[in-house]
Protein backbone atom coordinates (compact mmCIF):
# COMPACT_ATOMS: atom_id res chain seq x y z
CA UNK A 1 0.00 0.00 0.00
CA UNK A 2 1.33 3.72 -0.68
CA UNK A 3 1.87 4.77 2.71
CA UNK A 4 0.37 8.69 2.25
CA UNK A 5 -1.63 9.75 -0.78
CA UNK A 6 -2.15 13.41 -0.97
CA UNK A 7 -5.22 14.73 -3.44
CA UNK A 8 -4.92 18.08 -3.78
CA UNK A 9 -1.49 20.02 -2.95
CA UNK A 10 -2.21 23.37 -2.96
CA UNK A 11 -1.97 25.65 0.27
CA UNK A 12 -3.01 23.27 2.94
CA UNK A 13 -2.23 20.02 1.30
CA UNK A 14 1.03 20.81 0.65
CA UNK A 15 1.85 22.15 4.40
CA UNK A 16 0.25 18.59 5.29
CA UNK A 17 2.83 16.87 3.10
CA UNK A 18 5.69 18.34 3.97
CA UNK A 19 4.88 17.78 8.02
CA UNK A 20 4.56 13.97 6.90
CA UNK A 21 7.55 13.47 5.59
CA UNK A 22 9.37 15.34 8.11
CA UNK A 23 7.98 12.67 10.33
CA UNK A 24 9.31 10.14 8.31
CA UNK A 25 6.24 8.98 5.76
CA UNK A 26 7.01 9.12 2.59
CA UNK A 27 4.57 11.37 0.63
CA UNK A 28 3.11 10.73 -3.27
CA UNK A 29 1.19 13.44 -4.77
CA UNK A 30 -1.63 12.26 -7.11
CA UNK A 31 -3.48 14.37 -9.85
CA UNK A 32 -2.61 17.59 -9.96
CA UNK A 33 0.39 19.29 -11.42
CA UNK A 34 4.09 17.04 -11.24
CA UNK A 35 6.82 18.24 -8.15
CA UNK A 36 9.46 16.69 -7.16
CA UNK A 37 9.68 18.41 -3.73
CA UNK A 38 7.35 20.60 -1.81
CA UNK A 39 9.06 23.56 0.13
CA UNK A 40 6.94 24.61 3.29
CA UNK A 41 7.46 28.32 5.01
CA UNK A 42 6.25 29.15 8.76
CA UNK A 43 6.89 31.82 11.02
CA UNK A 44 10.08 30.53 12.35
CA UNK A 45 11.43 28.31 9.83
CA UNK A 46 12.23 27.05 6.27
CA UNK A 47 12.21 23.62 4.91
CA UNK A 48 12.43 21.17 1.78
CA UNK A 49 10.22 17.86 1.34
CA UNK A 50 10.64 15.30 -1.41
CA UNK A 51 7.60 13.89 -2.86
CA UNK A 52 6.40 11.46 -5.59
CA UNK A 53 4.33 12.57 -8.11
CA UNK A 54 1.91 10.01 -9.79
CA UNK A 55 -0.99 11.22 -12.25
CA UNK A 56 -3.05 8.64 -11.59
CA UNK A 57 -3.07 6.20 -8.59
CA UNK A 58 -1.38 2.83 -9.31
CA UNK A 59 -3.25 1.10 -5.86
CA UNK A 60 -4.49 1.86 -2.44
CA UNK A 61 -2.85 3.81 0.18
CA UNK A 62 -3.20 3.46 3.93
CA UNK A 63 -3.63 7.36 4.64
CA UNK A 64 -5.12 9.56 1.71
CA UNK A 65 -5.31 13.36 2.11
CA UNK A 66 -8.01 15.24 0.53
CA UNK A 67 -7.05 19.07 0.48
CA UNK A 68 -8.70 20.02 -2.88
CA UNK A 69 -11.60 22.39 -2.69
CA UNK A 70 -14.70 21.45 -1.52
CA UNK A 71 -16.26 22.12 -4.35
CA UNK A 72 -13.28 19.85 -6.62
CA UNK A 73 -14.07 16.77 -4.17
CA UNK A 74 -16.58 15.10 -7.06
CA UNK A 75 -13.25 15.39 -9.43
CA UNK A 76 -11.56 12.87 -7.15
CA UNK A 77 -13.99 9.84 -7.83
CA UNK A 78 -11.73 7.73 -9.51
CA UNK A 79 -8.68 8.17 -8.07
CA UNK A 80 -10.39 7.40 -4.46
CA UNK A 81 -11.92 4.45 -6.05
CA UNK A 82 -8.31 3.37 -6.57
CA UNK A 83 -6.64 4.15 -3.67
CA UNK A 84 -9.48 3.60 -0.65
CA UNK A 85 -9.70 0.03 0.13
CA UNK A 86 -10.49 -1.86 3.80
CA UNK A 87 -8.11 -0.34 6.15
CA UNK A 88 -7.69 3.59 4.17
CA UNK A 89 -8.05 6.02 6.23
CA UNK A 90 -9.02 9.21 4.58
CA UNK A 91 -8.29 12.50 6.22
CA UNK A 92 -10.73 15.48 5.05
CA UNK A 93 -8.66 18.75 5.38
CA UNK A 94 -11.44 20.91 3.76
CA UNK A 95 -13.65 23.87 5.47
CA UNK A 96 -17.24 23.20 5.70
CA UNK A 97 -19.64 21.27 7.94
CA UNK A 98 -20.59 18.25 6.02
CA UNK A 99 -16.76 16.68 5.50
CA UNK A 100 -18.04 13.09 6.29
CA UNK A 101 -21.45 13.57 3.67
CA UNK A 102 -18.69 15.08 0.60
CA UNK A 103 -16.72 12.16 0.90
CA UNK A 104 -19.11 9.47 1.73
CA UNK A 105 -20.06 8.51 -1.82
CA UNK A 106 -16.39 7.97 -3.39
CA UNK A 107 -14.61 6.71 -0.63
CA UNK A 108 -15.99 2.86 -0.08
CA UNK A 109 -14.83 0.78 3.08
CA UNK A 110 -12.48 3.36 3.96
CA UNK A 111 -12.60 5.40 7.47
CA UNK A 112 -13.55 9.16 7.16
CA UNK A 113 -11.87 11.44 9.81
CA UNK A 114 -12.74 15.07 8.71
CA UNK A 115 -10.06 17.53 9.86
CA UNK A 116 -10.84 21.35 10.48
CA UNK A 117 -7.57 23.19 9.61
CA UNK A 118 -6.71 26.01 11.62
CA UNK A 119 -3.09 26.94 9.73
CA UNK A 120 -3.76 30.25 7.32
CA UNK A 121 -1.80 28.88 4.58
CA UNK A 122 -1.54 30.52 1.38
CA UNK A 123 0.09 29.09 -1.69
CA UNK A 124 2.87 30.95 -2.66
CA UNK A 125 4.48 28.47 -5.99
CA UNK A 126 3.22 25.55 -7.61
CA UNK A 127 5.76 23.85 -4.71
CA UNK A 128 6.06 26.09 -2.46
CA UNK A 129 3.29 27.37 0.60
CA UNK A 130 3.74 29.91 3.47
CA UNK A 131 2.13 29.30 6.59
CA UNK A 132 1.38 31.98 9.30
CA UNK A 133 0.55 30.98 12.86
CA UNK A 134 -3.03 31.24 14.49
CA UNK A 135 -3.36 30.75 18.03
CA UNK A 136 -4.99 26.76 19.50
CA UNK A 137 -4.49 23.61 17.18
CA UNK A 138 -3.56 23.60 13.76
CA UNK A 139 -5.60 20.78 13.29
CA UNK A 140 -8.53 19.06 15.11
CA UNK A 141 -10.01 15.68 14.61
CA UNK A 142 -12.77 13.97 16.15
CA UNK A 143 -12.45 12.00 19.12
CA UNK A 144 -12.53 8.53 17.51
CA UNK A 145 -9.99 5.60 17.24
CA UNK A 146 -9.46 6.66 13.23
CA UNK A 147 -8.47 10.07 14.19
CA UNK A 148 -6.30 8.82 17.10
CA UNK A 149 -4.61 6.75 14.48
CA UNK A 150 -3.82 9.98 12.04
CA UNK A 151 -2.96 11.99 15.18
CA UNK A 152 -0.09 9.46 15.92
CA UNK A 153 0.86 10.03 12.24
CA UNK A 154 1.88 13.70 12.71
CA UNK A 155 3.65 12.86 16.04
CA UNK A 156 7.29 14.42 16.10
CA UNK A 157 5.73 17.05 13.48
CA UNK A 158 5.77 20.96 14.22
CA UNK A 159 1.87 20.81 13.75
CA UNK A 160 0.03 21.12 16.70
CA UNK A 161 -2.77 17.83 16.32
CA UNK A 162 -5.96 17.62 19.29
CA UNK A 163 -8.89 15.94 19.06
CA UNK A 164 -12.00 16.97 20.49
CA UNK A 165 -15.43 14.54 21.80
CA UNK A 166 -17.72 17.66 20.73
CA UNK A 167 -16.76 17.88 16.99
CA UNK A 168 -20.17 19.34 15.77
CA UNK A 169 -19.31 22.62 18.28
CA UNK A 170 -15.37 22.57 16.69
CA UNK A 171 -17.09 22.45 13.20
CA UNK A 172 -19.22 25.40 13.53
CA UNK A 173 -16.80 27.16 15.68
CA UNK A 174 -14.68 27.28 12.73
CA UNK A 175 -16.91 27.77 10.38
CA UNK A 176 -18.03 31.19 11.81
CA UNK A 177 -14.63 32.12 11.05
CA UNK A 178 -14.96 30.77 7.70
CA UNK A 179 -18.24 32.39 6.59
CA UNK A 180 -17.20 36.11 8.15
CA UNK A 181 -13.51 36.53 7.05
CA UNK A 182 -13.46 34.27 3.54
CA UNK A 183 -16.22 36.38 2.26
CA UNK A 184 -15.29 39.65 3.52
CA UNK A 185 -12.10 39.74 2.15
CA UNK A 186 -12.87 38.18 -1.26
CA UNK A 187 -15.58 40.87 -1.70
CA UNK A 188 -13.24 43.47 -0.62
CA UNK A 189 -10.39 42.23 -1.97
CA UNK A 190 -8.57 42.91 0.66
CA UNK A 191 -6.24 41.13 2.94
CA UNK A 192 -7.43 40.18 6.85
CA UNK A 193 -6.68 43.82 7.69
CA UNK A 194 -9.88 44.55 6.31
CA UNK A 195 -11.62 42.66 9.23
CA UNK A 196 -9.95 45.15 11.70
CA UNK A 197 -11.93 48.12 9.66
CA UNK A 198 -14.75 49.21 12.32
CA UNK A 199 -17.80 49.48 9.23
CA UNK A 200 -16.71 46.01 8.10
CA UNK A 201 -17.35 44.86 11.95
CA UNK A 202 -21.09 45.69 11.42
CA UNK A 203 -21.47 43.51 9.16
CA UNK A 204 -18.82 40.49 10.62
CA UNK A 205 -21.31 40.71 13.57
CA UNK A 206 -24.51 40.82 11.96
CA UNK A 207 -23.01 37.37 9.97
CA UNK A 208 -21.84 36.10 13.08
CA UNK A 209 -25.25 36.43 15.16
CA UNK A 210 -27.19 34.78 11.84
CA UNK A 211 -24.33 32.01 12.09
CA UNK A 212 -24.14 31.36 15.79
CA UNK A 213 -28.51 30.71 16.22
CA UNK A 214 -28.14 28.30 13.14
CA UNK A 215 -24.99 26.54 14.57
CA UNK A 216 -27.02 26.21 17.99
CA UNK A 217 -30.00 24.80 16.47
CA UNK A 218 -27.71 22.07 14.44
CA UNK A 219 -26.61 21.50 18.13
CA UNK A 220 -23.38 23.06 18.55
CA UNK A 221 -22.80 24.07 22.38
CA UNK A 222 -21.44 27.94 21.14
CA UNK A 223 -20.84 29.94 23.61
CA UNK A 224 -22.47 33.27 24.91
CA UNK A 225 -19.43 35.18 23.82
CA UNK A 226 -19.12 33.43 20.30
CA UNK A 227 -19.58 36.39 18.48
CA UNK A 228 -17.03 38.12 20.13
CA UNK A 229 -14.59 35.58 20.03
CA UNK A 230 -14.72 35.12 16.45
CA UNK A 231 -14.48 38.11 15.89
CA UNK A 232 -11.40 38.45 17.89
CA UNK A 233 -9.75 35.72 16.40
CA UNK A 234 -10.27 37.59 12.98
CA UNK A 235 -9.37 40.44 13.88
CA UNK A 236 -5.83 38.67 15.63
CA UNK A 237 -4.48 37.22 12.51
CA UNK A 238 -1.40 38.45 11.78
CA UNK A 239 -0.60 41.36 9.35
CA UNK A 240 -0.55 39.95 5.46
CA UNK A 241 -2.59 37.10 6.72
CA UNK A 242 -4.66 36.26 3.55
CA UNK A 243 -7.88 33.76 3.06
CA UNK A 244 -8.79 30.44 0.83
CA UNK A 245 -11.12 32.37 -0.53
CA UNK A 246 -9.06 35.30 -1.41
CA UNK A 247 -7.01 33.29 -3.12
CA UNK A 248 -9.25 32.10 -5.70
CA UNK A 249 -10.83 35.29 -6.43
CA UNK A 250 -7.41 36.33 -6.94
CA UNK A 251 -6.91 33.32 -9.34
CA UNK A 252 -9.94 33.83 -10.92
CA UNK A 253 -11.34 30.35 -9.72
CA UNK A 254 -14.46 29.64 -8.74
CA UNK A 255 -14.98 30.29 -4.55
CA UNK A 256 -15.85 27.64 -2.70
CA UNK A 257 -19.21 29.28 -0.96
CA UNK A 258 -21.32 26.76 -1.43
CA UNK A 259 -19.94 24.71 1.57
CA UNK A 260 -19.21 27.18 3.83
CA UNK A 261 -21.91 30.23 3.49
CA UNK A 262 -24.71 27.30 1.24
CA UNK A 263 -23.81 25.03 4.43
CA UNK A 264 -25.75 27.89 6.65
CA UNK A 265 -28.38 28.65 4.52
CA UNK A 266 -28.90 24.94 4.41
CA UNK A 267 -28.82 24.37 7.89
CA UNK A 268 -31.06 27.85 8.31
CA UNK A 269 -33.71 26.06 5.79
CA UNK A 270 -33.70 23.32 8.20
CA UNK A 271 -34.82 25.10 11.25
CA UNK A 272 -36.41 27.84 9.74
CA UNK A 273 -34.33 30.38 10.49
CA UNK A 274 -33.51 34.47 9.35
CA UNK A 275 -30.34 34.17 7.88
CA UNK A 276 -30.43 37.66 5.51
CA UNK A 277 -26.93 38.97 5.95
CA UNK A 278 -26.04 34.97 4.77
CA UNK A 279 -28.60 34.96 1.84
CA UNK A 280 -27.09 38.59 0.75
CA UNK A 281 -23.70 37.58 0.90
CA UNK A 282 -24.08 34.41 -1.19
CA UNK A 283 -25.88 36.33 -4.01
CA UNK A 284 -22.74 38.25 -4.37
CA UNK A 285 -20.72 35.52 -3.72
CA UNK A 286 -22.78 33.97 -6.97
CA UNK A 287 -22.30 36.87 -8.98
CA UNK A 288 -18.42 36.58 -8.61
CA UNK A 289 -18.55 33.26 -9.17
CA UNK A 290 -20.58 33.92 -12.75
CA UNK A 291 -18.17 36.43 -13.83
N1 LIG B 1 -5.62 28.03 2.76
C1 LIG B 1 -5.96 28.05 4.06
O1 LIG B 1 -5.40 28.79 4.86
C2 LIG B 1 -7.00 27.13 4.56
C3 LIG B 1 -7.77 26.32 3.74
N2 LIG B 1 -8.68 25.46 4.28
C4 LIG B 1 -9.48 24.59 3.44
O2 LIG B 1 -8.63 23.59 2.91
C5 LIG B 1 -9.13 23.17 1.63
C6 LIG B 1 -8.03 23.36 0.62
O3 LIG B 1 -7.78 24.75 0.54
P1 LIG B 1 -6.43 25.36 -0.06
O4 LIG B 1 -5.29 24.48 0.24
O5 LIG B 1 -6.40 26.77 0.36
O6 LIG B 1 -6.79 25.27 -1.62
P2 LIG B 1 -5.81 25.35 -2.88
O7 LIG B 1 -6.65 25.84 -3.99
O8 LIG B 1 -4.56 26.08 -2.53
O9 LIG B 1 -5.44 23.84 -3.12
C7 LIG B 1 -6.26 22.91 -3.78
C8 LIG B 1 -5.35 22.06 -4.62
O10 LIG B 1 -6.10 21.00 -5.20
C9 LIG B 1 -5.60 20.79 -6.52
N3 LIG B 1 -6.60 20.06 -7.28
C10 LIG B 1 -7.78 20.51 -7.77
N4 LIG B 1 -8.44 19.52 -8.38
C11 LIG B 1 -7.64 18.42 -8.28
C12 LIG B 1 -7.75 17.08 -8.75
N5 LIG B 1 -8.83 16.66 -9.43
N6 LIG B 1 -6.76 16.21 -8.48
C13 LIG B 1 -5.66 16.61 -7.77
N7 LIG B 1 -5.49 17.87 -7.33
C14 LIG B 1 -6.47 18.75 -7.58
C15 LIG B 1 -5.35 22.20 -7.01
O11 LIG B 1 -4.48 22.17 -8.11
P3 LIG B 1 -4.48 23.37 -9.20
O12 LIG B 1 -4.26 24.63 -8.44
O13 LIG B 1 -3.36 22.99 -10.09
O14 LIG B 1 -5.83 23.33 -9.81
C16 LIG B 1 -4.69 22.81 -5.78
O15 LIG B 1 -3.31 22.54 -5.76
C17 LIG B 1 -10.37 24.03 1.35
O16 LIG B 1 -11.52 23.35 1.76
C18 LIG B 1 -10.13 25.26 2.25
O17 LIG B 1 -11.33 25.90 2.61
C19 LIG B 1 -8.81 25.29 5.64
C20 LIG B 1 -8.09 26.07 6.48
C21 LIG B 1 -7.19 27.10 6.02
C1 LIG C 1 -9.87 31.02 8.89
C2 LIG C 1 -9.00 31.04 7.66
C3 LIG C 1 -9.08 32.39 7.05
C4 LIG C 1 -7.60 30.77 8.13
O1 LIG C 1 -6.76 30.56 7.08
C5 LIG C 1 -9.40 29.93 6.74
O2 LIG C 1 -9.81 28.89 7.19
C6 LIG C 1 -9.29 30.04 5.26
O3 LIG C 1 -8.44 30.80 4.77
O4 LIG C 1 -10.07 29.36 4.60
Amino acid sequence: MTPTAILGAGAIGMALAAHLDSTGHPVTLVGGRPRTSITLTTPTTTSTHPVAHEPVPTGPAELVVVAVKAHQTPELAGALRVLCAEGTTVLVAQNGVEHRERLAPFTGPAAIVPAIAYLNAERTAVDRTSVRSTPGPDLLLPDDDAARAVAGRFAGADLRVATTSDFTTALWTKLLLNVTGNPITALTGRRAEVLRDEHVGAVAEALLTEAVAVGRAEGADLPDDAVAGALAWLRGLADGATSSMLQDREAGSPLENDALTGAVLRAADRHGLPVPTHRTVNALLGVVNRT
